[in-house]
């Protein structure tokens, strides 16, 4: 399965905010990297349909050719989730409920989740480390619980692709590498993909297939960890966009990139 996009242009307000952005994903992780503004999050939105497209197209493939762009809300849903970059605080209701939320696209405009409906939601809290907090109100559990209630809802979407904008935000450092990693091993399972905004360079070295660089609006590099010379021009990009200086180091655990302290540059 893959989600193409072509052409993408993005006007709010009169502004131009993403122009010109086509590119191809293959199923597994894809991370976005980009400075603050580059349009991270208007990209993410347009492909859940919350921001209207001004040119372009969205497409899933997978044997047969599904022109989300052209799809109705309801519709969309079945294919693609999207997490929020901010957890809506002001929602007073049991994680749960909320979580059960994500089989609204399979029900009724009147029906009331079933019970198969609620096992999934138990299932996604289990795997995810959250059951404990069913009862809990969201608007009441902490902003890390949040995005992982989130992601359960997501899970139980059962949709052929996910869209996740900063999940990683308010999560400690060991649930932040857990969530990867489990995301990895989900997406793996289910044969599908991801595509999430990160501002973490390690991270996305470290979990994601591809990365796509946002610059200015527009698509700058799309990267594979296939490609021969990934990490070379990996760094290139961490040096245009940050100003940082780093390495690839092999270390008995796997590689990581070791950064030239900032400090020592003058
Ligand atoms: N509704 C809007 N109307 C006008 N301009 C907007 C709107 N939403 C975002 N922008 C502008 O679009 C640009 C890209 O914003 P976006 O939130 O997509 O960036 P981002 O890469 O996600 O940033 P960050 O890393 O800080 O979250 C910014 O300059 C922002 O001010």
């Amino acid at each position: 399965m893959r989600l193409e996009v072509r052409g993408l242009r993005i006007c709010l307000q009169k502004t131009e905010i993403l122009r010109d952005v086509s590119f191809c994903c293959g199923p597994g992780l894809t991370a976005v990297l980009g400075v603050n503004g580059a349009g991270k999050t208007t990209l993410l939105k347009s492909l859940a349909g919350i921001c209207p497209l001004s040119q372009g197209e969205i497409w899933l493939e997978d044997g047969k050719s599904l022109a989300l762009h052209e799809m109705s809300a309801g519709r969309r849903a079945r294919y693609l989730s999207y997490v929020p970059q901010e957890s809506r605080t002001g929602l007073h209701c049991p994680v749960r409920e909320f979580v059960v939320m994500g089989r609204n696209p399979y029900l009724n405009w009147l029906d009331t989740p079933r019970k198969s409906d609620y096992q999934k939601a138990d299932e996604a809290m289990e795997s995810l480390h959250i059951r404990h907090l069913s009862e809990a109100y969201f608007d009441e559990i902490s902003g890390g619980e949040r995005r992982l209630a989130y992601l359960a809802r997501a899970r139980v979407q059962e949709a052929r692709w996910m869209v996740l904008d900063e999940p990683l935000a308010n999560l400690d450092f060991g649930r932040q590498h857990r969530f990867l990693v489990r995301l990895n091993r989900y997406l793996r399972t289910e044969g599908t993909g991801a595509i999430l905004s990160v501002h973490d360079p390690l991270l996305a070295y470290e979990y994601a297939e591809q990365i796509l660089v946002l610059k200015e609006g527009k698509l700058a590099a799309s990267l594979s960890k296939k490609d021969w010379d990934f990490e070379k021009t990996y760094l290139s990009w961490l040096r245009q966009l940050y100003g940082m200086d780093g390495r690839v180091y092999e270390t008995p655990e796997g590689k990581t990139i070791v950064w030239r302290r900032q400090d020592a540059k003058n």
